[in-house]
Protein backbone atom coordinates (compact mmCIF):
# COMPACT_ATOMS: atom_id res chain seq x y z
CA UNK A 1 0.00 0.00 0.00
CA UNK A 2 1.33 3.31 -0.60
CA UNK A 3 0.88 7.22 0.64
CA UNK A 4 -1.07 9.06 -2.09
CA UNK A 5 -1.39 12.75 -1.34
CA UNK A 6 -4.90 14.40 -3.01
CA UNK A 7 -4.96 17.99 -3.34
CA UNK A 8 -8.43 19.77 -3.28
CA UNK A 9 -10.56 18.73 -0.03
CA UNK A 10 -13.93 19.32 -1.91
CA UNK A 11 -17.02 16.79 -2.84
CA UNK A 12 -14.12 15.24 -5.86
CA UNK A 13 -10.94 14.96 -4.01
CA UNK A 14 -13.18 14.02 -0.46
CA UNK A 15 -14.58 11.06 -2.37
CA UNK A 16 -11.81 9.97 -4.62
CA UNK A 17 -9.66 10.11 -1.03
CA UNK A 18 -12.69 7.74 0.35
CA UNK A 19 -11.79 5.12 -2.42
CA UNK A 20 -8.24 5.20 -1.85
CA UNK A 21 -8.70 4.77 1.66
CA UNK A 22 -11.04 1.73 0.78
CA UNK A 23 -7.98 0.42 -1.01
CA UNK A 24 -5.77 0.81 2.40
CA UNK A 25 -3.90 3.80 1.20
CA UNK A 26 -2.43 6.57 3.50
CA UNK A 27 -4.10 9.33 2.23
CA UNK A 28 -3.62 12.65 2.79
CA UNK A 29 -6.24 15.02 1.78
CA UNK A 30 -4.50 18.77 1.18
CA UNK A 31 -7.28 21.51 1.97
CA UNK A 32 -5.90 25.11 1.43
CA UNK A 33 -8.28 26.38 4.50
CA UNK A 34 -6.58 25.48 7.67
CA UNK A 35 -9.81 25.37 9.63
CA UNK A 36 -11.04 23.08 7.20
CA UNK A 37 -8.19 20.72 7.27
CA UNK A 38 -8.47 20.74 10.83
CA UNK A 39 -12.16 19.80 11.00
CA UNK A 40 -11.86 17.26 9.09
CA UNK A 41 -9.32 15.66 11.64
CA UNK A 42 -11.62 16.17 14.25
CA UNK A 43 -14.97 14.87 13.08
CA UNK A 44 -13.65 12.68 10.29
CA UNK A 45 -16.14 14.42 8.27
CA UNK A 46 -16.12 17.23 5.58
CA UNK A 47 -19.21 19.41 6.72
CA UNK A 48 -19.31 21.90 3.79
CA UNK A 49 -18.58 18.94 0.87
CA UNK A 50 -20.02 15.51 1.58
CA UNK A 51 -21.90 16.46 5.15
CA UNK A 52 -23.16 12.83 5.07
CA UNK A 53 -20.38 10.54 4.96
CA UNK A 54 -18.09 9.66 7.31
CA UNK A 55 -14.44 9.49 6.80
CA UNK A 56 -12.15 6.40 6.66
CA UNK A 57 -9.75 6.57 9.98
CA UNK A 58 -6.73 6.24 6.88
CA UNK A 59 -7.34 9.34 5.36
CA UNK A 60 -5.68 12.49 7.52
CA UNK A 61 -6.20 16.24 6.07
CA UNK A 62 -3.17 18.67 5.91
CA UNK A 63 -3.37 22.59 5.31
CA UNK A 64 0.59 22.15 4.95
CA UNK A 65 1.46 21.27 1.29
CA UNK A 66 4.62 19.63 1.90
CA UNK A 67 3.68 17.61 4.83
CA UNK A 68 0.80 16.20 2.62
CA UNK A 69 2.93 15.00 -0.28
CA UNK A 70 6.41 14.20 1.57
CA UNK A 71 6.59 10.22 0.88
CA UNK A 72 3.85 9.90 -1.58
CA UNK A 73 4.31 7.84 -4.29
CA UNK A 74 1.09 9.52 -6.26
CA UNK A 75 -0.54 13.31 -6.19
CA UNK A 76 -3.97 13.42 -7.40
CA UNK A 77 -4.70 17.52 -7.72
CA UNK A 78 -8.81 17.77 -8.12
CA UNK A 79 -8.81 21.36 -7.41
CA UNK A 80 -11.13 23.21 -9.60
CA UNK A 81 -9.22 24.34 -13.25
CA UNK A 82 -9.08 27.70 -12.35
CA UNK A 83 -6.69 26.96 -9.66
CA UNK A 84 -4.35 24.54 -11.30
CA UNK A 85 -1.64 27.13 -12.07
CA UNK A 86 -1.79 28.23 -8.41
CA UNK A 87 -1.83 25.42 -6.85
CA UNK A 88 1.00 23.66 -9.08
CA UNK A 89 3.47 26.71 -9.17
CA UNK A 90 3.23 26.25 -5.05
CA UNK A 91 3.85 21.86 -5.90
CA UNK A 92 6.96 23.01 -8.37
CA UNK A 93 8.67 24.08 -5.46
CA UNK A 94 9.18 21.46 -3.23
CA UNK A 95 7.91 18.22 -5.18
CA UNK A 96 10.74 14.87 -6.62
CA UNK A 97 10.69 13.62 -9.49
CA UNK A 98 9.30 9.78 -10.11
CA UNK A 99 5.90 10.77 -8.13
CA UNK A 100 2.91 9.61 -10.17
CA UNK A 101 0.88 12.66 -10.88
CA UNK A 102 -2.73 12.55 -11.89
CA UNK A 103 -5.11 15.27 -12.25
CA UNK A 104 -8.87 14.60 -11.99
CA UNK A 105 -10.35 18.10 -12.89
CA UNK A 106 -12.73 19.08 -15.76
CA UNK A 107 -12.17 22.27 -17.28
CA UNK A 108 -10.28 23.97 -20.22
CA UNK A 109 -8.56 27.29 -19.92
CA UNK A 110 -10.10 30.76 -21.76
CA UNK A 111 -7.68 32.22 -23.57
CA UNK A 112 -4.89 30.03 -23.61
CA UNK A 113 -6.99 26.80 -24.66
CA UNK A 114 -5.27 24.46 -22.61
CA UNK A 115 -6.43 21.37 -21.04
CA UNK A 116 -5.30 20.74 -17.44
CA UNK A 117 -2.92 18.08 -18.21
CA UNK A 118 -1.07 21.05 -20.20
CA UNK A 119 -1.35 23.63 -17.38
CA UNK A 120 -0.07 20.87 -15.42
CA UNK A 121 2.74 20.15 -17.65
CA UNK A 122 3.62 23.82 -18.27
CA UNK A 123 3.85 24.77 -14.37
CA UNK A 124 5.63 21.23 -13.17
CA UNK A 125 8.90 21.89 -14.48
CA UNK A 126 10.81 18.48 -13.94
CA UNK A 127 7.74 15.65 -15.32
CA UNK A 128 7.54 14.85 -18.36
CA UNK A 129 4.13 15.85 -20.15
CA UNK A 130 4.05 11.80 -21.31
CA UNK A 131 3.90 11.04 -17.32
CA UNK A 132 1.22 13.29 -16.72
CA UNK A 133 -2.56 10.68 -16.05
CA UNK A 134 -6.12 11.80 -16.44
CA UNK A 135 -8.70 10.49 -13.91
CA UNK A 136 -12.30 11.19 -15.98
CA UNK A 137 -15.69 9.18 -16.48
CA UNK A 138 -19.45 10.04 -15.07
CA UNK A 139 -18.94 10.05 -11.60
CA UNK A 140 -20.56 11.99 -9.07
CA UNK A 141 -18.78 12.93 -5.75
CA UNK A 142 -21.98 11.86 -4.06
CA UNK A 143 -22.33 8.05 -5.26
CA UNK A 144 -18.89 7.36 -5.24
CA UNK A 145 -19.04 8.33 -1.82
CA UNK A 146 -21.78 5.94 -0.90
CA UNK A 147 -19.37 3.24 -2.95
CA UNK A 148 -22.28 2.81 -5.48
CA UNK A 149 -20.91 1.70 -8.65
CA UNK A 150 -19.03 3.64 -10.78
CA UNK A 151 -16.80 3.08 -13.63
CA UNK A 152 -14.35 6.18 -14.99
CA UNK A 153 -11.02 6.25 -17.36
CA UNK A 154 -7.50 6.92 -16.68
CA UNK A 155 -5.40 8.16 -19.91
CA UNK A 156 -1.61 9.03 -19.89
CA UNK A 157 0.56 9.20 -23.13
CA UNK A 158 2.59 6.54 -21.03
CA UNK A 159 0.60 3.32 -20.68
CA UNK A 160 2.57 2.26 -17.36
CA UNK A 161 1.26 5.77 -15.40
CA UNK A 162 -1.99 5.15 -16.65
CA UNK A 163 -1.66 1.77 -15.04
CA UNK A 164 -0.19 2.68 -11.85
CA UNK A 165 -3.34 5.02 -11.36
CA UNK A 166 -5.79 2.38 -12.40
CA UNK A 167 -4.12 0.07 -9.45
CA UNK A 168 -4.09 2.39 -7.18
CA UNK A 169 -7.84 3.38 -7.93
CA UNK A 170 -9.85 -0.24 -8.78
CA UNK A 171 -11.96 -1.75 -6.62
CA UNK A 172 -15.32 -3.41 -6.54
CA UNK A 173 -17.75 -0.39 -6.45
CA UNK A 174 -15.17 1.91 -8.39
CA UNK A 175 -13.81 0.02 -11.84
CA UNK A 176 -11.13 1.80 -13.88
CA UNK A 177 -10.24 1.47 -17.64
CA UNK A 178 -6.98 2.65 -19.10
CA UNK A 179 -6.93 4.87 -22.59
CA UNK A 180 -3.65 6.55 -24.22
CA UNK A 181 -5.98 9.08 -25.63
CA UNK A 182 -5.54 11.88 -23.32
CA UNK A 183 -6.40 14.89 -25.41
CA UNK A 184 -10.36 12.86 -25.96
CA UNK A 185 -10.71 11.88 -22.60
CA UNK A 186 -9.66 15.25 -21.15
CA UNK A 187 -11.59 17.52 -24.12
CA UNK A 188 -15.20 14.60 -23.52
CA UNK A 189 -14.73 15.60 -19.47
CA UNK A 190 -14.71 18.90 -20.21
CA UNK A 191 -17.32 19.74 -22.65
CA UNK A 192 -20.18 17.82 -21.44
CA UNK A 193 -20.39 20.31 -18.56
CA UNK A 194 -21.33 22.83 -21.37
CA UNK A 195 -23.98 20.19 -22.53
CA UNK A 196 -24.81 19.52 -19.08
CA UNK A 197 -25.91 23.51 -18.63
CA UNK A 198 -28.14 23.47 -21.98
CA UNK A 199 -29.76 20.34 -19.94
CA UNK A 200 -30.57 22.00 -17.31
CA UNK A 201 -31.89 25.02 -18.89
CA UNK A 202 -33.87 23.15 -21.09
CA UNK A 203 -35.30 21.12 -17.89
CA UNK A 204 -35.78 24.67 -15.98
CA UNK A 205 -37.66 26.29 -19.35
CA UNK A 206 -39.77 23.27 -18.44
CA UNK A 207 -39.75 20.87 -21.77
CA UNK A 208 -39.38 17.19 -21.38
CA UNK A 209 -37.04 14.11 -22.17
CA UNK A 210 -37.13 14.69 -25.93
CA UNK A 211 -35.19 17.90 -25.95
CA UNK A 212 -32.80 16.28 -23.88
CA UNK A 213 -32.06 13.72 -25.46
CA UNK A 214 -31.65 15.83 -28.93
CA UNK A 215 -29.14 18.18 -26.57
CA UNK A 216 -27.15 15.01 -25.57
CA UNK A 217 -26.83 13.51 -29.00
CA UNK A 218 -26.44 16.98 -30.81
CA UNK A 219 -24.35 18.00 -28.39
CA UNK A 220 -22.06 14.57 -28.45
CA UNK A 221 -21.65 14.80 -32.28
CA UNK A 222 -20.38 18.93 -31.56
CA UNK A 223 -17.81 17.72 -28.49
CA UNK A 224 -16.75 15.14 -31.31
CA UNK A 225 -16.46 17.50 -34.18
CA UNK A 226 -14.09 19.80 -32.70
CA UNK A 227 -12.33 17.02 -30.74
CA UNK A 228 -11.43 14.77 -34.45
CA UNK A 229 -10.45 18.06 -35.16
CA UNK A 230 -8.01 18.68 -32.79
CA UNK A 231 -6.74 15.08 -32.71
CA UNK A 232 -8.89 13.68 -30.79
CA UNK A 233 -9.64 9.79 -31.35
CA UNK A 234 -13.47 10.23 -32.14
CA UNK A 235 -14.41 6.65 -30.34
CA UNK A 236 -13.27 8.50 -27.44
CA UNK A 237 -16.19 10.85 -27.25
CA UNK A 238 -18.59 7.24 -27.51
CA UNK A 239 -16.59 6.41 -23.72
CA UNK A 240 -16.94 6.73 -20.40
CA UNK A 241 -15.79 10.21 -20.43
CA UNK A 242 -17.78 11.29 -23.71
CA UNK A 243 -20.90 9.84 -23.58
CA UNK A 244 -21.05 8.22 -20.54
CA UNK A 245 -20.34 11.85 -18.13
CA UNK A 246 -22.84 13.38 -20.90
CA UNK A 247 -25.33 10.83 -19.62
CA UNK A 248 -25.06 11.45 -15.49
CA UNK A 249 -24.19 15.46 -16.15
CA UNK A 250 -27.24 15.74 -18.12
CA UNK A 251 -29.33 13.62 -16.21
CA UNK A 252 -28.47 13.71 -12.61
CA UNK A 253 -29.55 16.15 -9.78
CA UNK A 254 -26.13 15.85 -8.72
CA UNK A 255 -24.24 18.07 -11.12
CA UNK A 256 -23.85 21.31 -10.46
CA UNK A 257 -23.97 22.17 -14.25
CA UNK A 258 -26.96 21.11 -14.87
CA UNK A 259 -28.50 22.51 -11.65
CA UNK A 260 -26.67 26.11 -12.38
CA UNK A 261 -28.35 25.41 -15.93
CA UNK A 262 -31.73 24.82 -14.11
CA UNK A 263 -31.90 27.94 -12.41
CA UNK A 264 -31.03 30.30 -15.63
CA UNK A 265 -34.23 28.18 -17.47
CA UNK A 266 -35.85 29.27 -14.46
CA UNK A 267 -35.19 32.78 -15.22
CA UNK A 268 -32.37 33.52 -12.97
CA UNK A 269 -29.54 35.76 -13.54
CA UNK A 270 -25.77 33.96 -13.64
CA UNK A 271 -24.57 35.50 -11.12
CA UNK A 272 -27.17 34.83 -8.49
CA UNK A 273 -27.36 31.47 -9.89
CA UNK A 274 -23.16 31.10 -9.13
CA UNK A 275 -23.82 32.45 -5.53
CA UNK A 276 -26.32 30.05 -4.77
CA UNK A 277 -24.05 26.95 -5.97
CA UNK A 278 -21.24 27.55 -3.28
CA UNK A 279 -19.37 24.72 -5.55
CA UNK A 280 -17.66 24.92 -8.49
CA UNK A 281 -19.50 24.66 -11.89
CA UNK A 282 -16.65 24.27 -14.64
CA UNK A 283 -19.26 24.76 -17.50
CA UNK A 284 -19.34 28.24 -16.82
CA UNK A 285 -15.51 28.70 -17.68
CA UNK A 286 -15.62 26.29 -19.97
CA UNK A 287 -17.91 27.25 -22.63
CA UNK A 288 -15.60 30.89 -22.72
CA UNK A 289 -12.72 28.16 -24.48
CA UNK A 290 -14.87 26.16 -26.62
CA UNK A 291 -16.15 28.91 -28.07
CA UNK A 292 -13.09 30.74 -28.68
CA UNK A 293 -12.16 26.83 -30.16
CA UNK A 294 -14.88 26.64 -32.49
CA UNK A 295 -14.09 30.13 -33.80
CA UNK A 296 -10.48 29.27 -34.39
CA UNK A 297 -10.93 26.23 -35.45
CA UNK A 298 -13.98 26.58 -37.73
CA UNK A 299 -16.07 24.21 -35.86
CA UNK A 300 -19.17 23.90 -36.11
CA UNK A 301 -20.66 24.13 -32.40
CA UNK A 302 -24.28 25.69 -32.24
CA UNK A 303 -25.21 24.51 -28.45
CA UNK A 304 -21.98 25.72 -27.59
CA UNK A 305 -22.81 28.94 -29.34
CA UNK A 306 -26.20 29.28 -27.86
CA UNK A 307 -24.99 28.42 -23.81
CA UNK A 308 -22.46 30.99 -24.34
CA UNK A 309 -24.69 33.74 -25.66
CA UNK A 310 -27.13 32.80 -22.81
CA UNK A 311 -24.48 33.29 -20.41
CA UNK A 312 -22.22 36.19 -21.87
CA UNK A 313 -24.54 38.01 -24.55
CA UNK A 314 -27.52 38.56 -22.77
CA UNK A 315 -29.59 36.36 -25.49
CA UNK A 316 -32.25 34.48 -23.64
CA UNK A 317 -33.19 30.35 -23.44
CA UNK A 318 -35.99 30.56 -25.83
CA UNK A 319 -34.32 33.15 -28.17
CA UNK A 320 -31.81 30.11 -28.60
CA UNK A 321 -33.88 26.99 -28.67
CA UNK A 322 -35.50 29.27 -32.17
CA UNK A 323 -32.10 29.70 -33.51
CA UNK A 324 -31.53 26.03 -32.41
CA UNK A 325 -34.30 24.72 -33.97
CA UNK A 326 -34.49 26.90 -37.30
CA UNK A 327 -31.22 26.09 -38.32
CA UNK A 328 -30.50 24.94 -42.02
CA UNK A 329 -32.22 21.44 -42.57
CA UNK A 330 -29.19 18.84 -43.27
CA UNK A 331 -28.23 15.23 -43.12
CA UNK A 332 -27.80 13.90 -39.58
CA UNK A 333 -24.91 11.39 -40.09
CA UNK A 334 -22.81 13.73 -42.56
CA UNK A 335 -19.95 15.19 -40.24
CA UNK A 336 -19.60 11.95 -37.95
CA UNK A 337 -19.80 9.88 -40.77
CA UNK A 338 -16.65 11.76 -42.61
CA UNK A 339 -14.93 12.18 -39.11
CA UNK A 340 -14.54 8.35 -38.86
CA UNK A 341 -13.36 7.90 -42.62
CA UNK A 342 -10.85 10.15 -42.63
CA UNK A 343 -9.65 8.84 -39.23
CA UNK A 344 -9.89 5.31 -40.07
CA UNK A 345 -9.83 4.68 -43.90
CA UNK A 346 -6.08 5.53 -43.77
N1 LIG B 1 -17.91 16.78 -7.70
C1 LIG B 1 -17.87 15.80 -8.59
O1 LIG B 1 -18.71 14.90 -8.55
C2 LIG B 1 -16.82 15.77 -9.64
C3 LIG B 1 -15.98 16.85 -9.87
N2 LIG B 1 -15.03 16.79 -10.86
C4 LIG B 1 -14.11 17.90 -11.10
O2 LIG B 1 -13.22 18.03 -10.00
C5 LIG B 1 -12.79 19.39 -9.89
C6 LIG B 1 -13.02 19.85 -8.45
O3 LIG B 1 -14.41 19.80 -8.25
P1 LIG B 1 -15.13 19.60 -6.86
O4 LIG B 1 -14.27 18.95 -5.86
O5 LIG B 1 -16.42 18.97 -7.16
O6 LIG B 1 -15.37 21.13 -6.48
P2 LIG B 1 -15.95 21.74 -5.12
O7 LIG B 1 -16.53 23.03 -5.49
O8 LIG B 1 -16.77 20.70 -4.45
O9 LIG B 1 -14.62 21.96 -4.24
C7 LIG B 1 -13.53 22.68 -4.72
C8 LIG B 1 -12.43 22.59 -3.69
O10 LIG B 1 -11.25 23.21 -4.21
C9 LIG B 1 -10.83 24.17 -3.25
N3 LIG B 1 -10.10 25.27 -3.89
C10 LIG B 1 -10.60 26.31 -4.59
N4 LIG B 1 -9.60 27.13 -4.97
C11 LIG B 1 -8.45 26.60 -4.47
C12 LIG B 1 -7.10 27.00 -4.50
N5 LIG B 1 -6.71 28.09 -5.14
N6 LIG B 1 -6.20 26.23 -3.86
C13 LIG B 1 -6.58 25.11 -3.22
N7 LIG B 1 -7.84 24.67 -3.16
C14 LIG B 1 -8.78 25.41 -3.78
C15 LIG B 1 -12.12 24.64 -2.60
O11 LIG B 1 -11.84 25.31 -1.39
P3 LIG B 1 -12.88 26.37 -0.75
O12 LIG B 1 -13.80 25.55 0.10
O13 LIG B 1 -12.01 27.26 0.02
O14 LIG B 1 -13.59 27.07 -1.88
C16 LIG B 1 -12.79 23.31 -2.40
O15 LIG B 1 -12.25 22.61 -1.31
C17 LIG B 1 -13.61 20.18 -10.92
O16 LIG B 1 -12.82 20.41 -12.06
C18 LIG B 1 -14.78 19.25 -11.25
O17 LIG B 1 -15.27 19.43 -12.56
C19 LIG B 1 -14.87 15.66 -11.62
C20 LIG B 1 -15.66 14.57 -11.42
C21 LIG B 1 -16.71 14.53 -10.43
O1 LIG C 1 -18.15 15.57 -13.69
C1 LIG C 1 -19.03 15.25 -12.94
C2 LIG C 1 -19.62 13.90 -12.92
O2 LIG C 1 -18.93 13.01 -13.74
C3 LIG C 1 -19.59 16.26 -12.00
O3 LIG C 1 -20.38 17.12 -12.71
P1 LIG C 1 -20.82 18.53 -12.07
O4 LIG C 1 -19.56 19.34 -11.93
O5 LIG C 1 -21.79 19.09 -13.05
O6 LIG C 1 -21.44 18.22 -10.74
Amino acid sequence: MSKIAVLGAGSWGTALSIVLADNGHEVCLWSHRKEQAERINSTHKNEKYLADVSLPMNIKAFYNLEEAIKGAAAIVIVVPTKAIREVCQELNQILDKGITIIHASKGIEPGTLKRVSEMVDEELHHFKYEDIVVLSGPSHAEEVALRHPTTVTVAAVNKNKAIHAQDLFINEAFRVYTSSDILGIELGGSLKNIIALGAGISDGLGYGDNAKAALITRGLAEMARLGTKLGADPLSFLGLSGVGDLIVTCTSVHSRNWRAGNLLGKGHDLDDVLNQMGMVVEGVRTVKAAYQFAKEEAVEMPITTGIYQILFENKTPKDIVEQLMGRTKREEMDDIAHLLVERYAK
